[in-house]
């Protein structure tokens, strides 16, 4: 106890959560519940092209230059085994354009239907700092889309040991085994032994 209150840092700014997924917001929020204070922005960051990590990154460093303060992203992809990782950070824009059925067809051609989740959360104490990256992954295959439409792939994605998509499972229990809650398990790890000690307000 007394070694972890030594390495306390105060940070006098809050953590700025940035996003333009309404979505991801609620899943962060809930998984985090209290245990990291943050507050969040919205805003449609512009993204690389590249791997996840890098994409990530540079994500963190113009939010950090927008918010002038410590800034935490998520770039998320969803990587087909089949064609090597792809369509991984561009699923968003396969997903608006051919949707839950056009990504299956996808894999028509392939046996193997396999695929993880990826979520790369970068964190950022401000815009002279460089982000530190944090990758949570979860396997599983993809599937005709079953369940609600509410949040992107969930519909399609059936995690491995599960008979359900992330779509049909309750709230709870995605977020105990999600790519998200994974990375943000590592993100909290890194600010508890950093020791950092966020300001709740501005
Ligand atoms: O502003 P940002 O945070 O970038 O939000 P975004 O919606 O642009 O998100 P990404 O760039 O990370 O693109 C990921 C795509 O995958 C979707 N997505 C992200 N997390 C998901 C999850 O847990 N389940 C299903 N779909 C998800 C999301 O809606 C996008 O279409
Ligand atoms: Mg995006």
């Amino acid at each position: 106890m007394a070694a972890a209150a030594s390495r306390a840092v105060l940070v006098s700014r809050p953590v700025t959560f940035v996003t333009g997924n309404a979505k991801k917001l609620e899943e962060v929020k809930s998984i985090l519940s209290q245990s990291i204070p943050f507050q969040s922005l919205k805003l449609d960051l512009p993204e690389l092209q590249g791997e996840p990590e890098e994409i990530s990154k540079e994500k963190a460093r113009l939010a950090a230059v927008q918010v002038n303060g410590p800034v935490l992203v998520e770039d998320t992809c969803l990587c087909f085994n089949a064609l090597k990782g792809l369509p991984g950070p561009y699923v968003k824009w396969f997903l608006q354009k051919i949707g839950h059925e056009g990504l299956n067809n996808l894999l028509m051609a392939y046996e193997d239907k396999s695929a993880y989740a990826l979520c790369a959360f970068s964190f950022a104490l401000g815009p002279d700092v460089e982000p530190v990256t944090f990758l949570g992954k979860t396997p599983g295959k993809i599937v005709p889309a079953r369940g609600p439409n509410d949040f992107g792939w969930d519909p399609i994605f059936q995690p491995d040991g599960y008979d359900q998509t992330y779509a049909e499972m309750p709230k709870e229990e995605k977020n105990k085994i999600s790519h998200r809650s994974r990375a943000l398990d590592m993100v909290k790890s890194h600010f508890a032994e950093a020791g950092y000690n966020f300001s709740t307000s501005n």
